[in-house]
């Protein structure tokens, strides 16, 4: 559905995007994380056709969209913000949307139950309505791909919740959605799939249980009265006076224990710290 490849984007000679690549299956639900400046919002414009990528490959649906804004059929694109004039109605933006794409919105409004706030301005809704709003003019085109950038960053928990059991839904009737958010937690239970960045590069992209069971992971520093045997049971290298292991603490006392070696030190280090800062846990 989404294949990066190598993309950077420079503002003025500073490099925001430093070779990204990624890429978002057909039928998942990919969380694209990363902290605030990381480079989400600006992959998310280059994928969406708004703004020009530097360099590398960007294929939505098969086309570059920046050279073939006809991509725009096929996918849509949610903002944290409902961008319209807001003294429209609810009726009157959806109406609009409808018209442009040849659809009868009647069906979605019942099923999102959107019929008692139709003649409510944008203006009024409160933001966990505004977003279910969105998402409904969103599937107005009926899209194959949905591209939401942190759609949830000013709903409470209730509308989050909500919402992301909108995505569920849409999803388990086949479409793909990229979602960013600098919340690992906040998508965890809804993602298929995840594509860590920090400071324009990607750190990690693959099944979100993979991430998640690394994340579980600690660096662990050893000292044991026989190093090489503890390496053939647990793994890791030396280094130093050390071993260096990855894994669960434990894990690794239980089985080193089980084979009569002697743990004379053991120094936890902090979780994979990148790893940490990306994901917020
Ligand atoms: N138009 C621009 N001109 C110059 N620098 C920019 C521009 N847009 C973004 N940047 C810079 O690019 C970097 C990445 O920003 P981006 O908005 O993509 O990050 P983000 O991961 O979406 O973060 P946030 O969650 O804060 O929106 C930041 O350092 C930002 O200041």
């Amino acid at each position: 559905m989404i294949f990066i490849e190598n993309l950077t984007k420079s503002f003025g000679g500073k490099e925001v995007l430093k070779g990204v690549s990624f890429e978002v299956k057909k039928g998942s639900i990919t969380g694209f994380i990363g902290p605030n400046g990381a480079g989400k919002t600006t992959t998310i414009k280059i994928i969406s056709g708004l703004i020009r990528k530097t360099r590398g490959v960007v294929k939505v649906l098969g086309e570059d969209p920046w050279d073939n804004p006809k991509v725009h059929e096929k996918m849509s694109v949610i903002f944290t913000n409902l961008v319209y004039p807001q003294e429209n109605t609810v009726e009157e933006y959806l109406k609009d949307i409808g018209r442009i794409y040849g659809t009868d919105i009647t069906e979605l409004v019942d099923e999102f139950k959107l019929r008692p706030h139709l003649k409510k301005k944008l203006s009024q809704l409160s933001s966990g309505l505004a977003q279910r709003v969105q998402l409904v003019a969103s599937l107005i085109k009926n899209p194959e791909l949905i591209i939401a950038d942190e759609p949830t960053a000013n709903l409470d928990p209730p509308a989050r919740i909500e919402f992301y059991e909108e995505v569920k839904k849409l999803n388990k009737q086949g479409v793909t959605f990229f979602i960013s958010s600098h919340i690992l937690s906040e998508l965890e239970k809804i993602i298929t799939d995840v594509v860590f960045i920090n400071e324009g590069k990607v750190t990690f992209q693959g099944k979100v249980e993979k991430a998640l069971k690394e994340a579980e992971e600690e660096e662990i520093l050893l000292i044991v009265n026989d190093p090489e045997k503890a390496i053939k049971i647990i793994g890791g290298k030396i280094e130093g006076s050390y071993i260096k292991v990855k894994g669960k603490v434990r894990d690794i006392v239980d089985r080193l224990d089980d084979a009569g070696v002697e743990i004379i030190s053991l120094r936890r280090s902090s979780l994979d710290d990148a790893f940490k800062k990306l994901s917020n846990i």
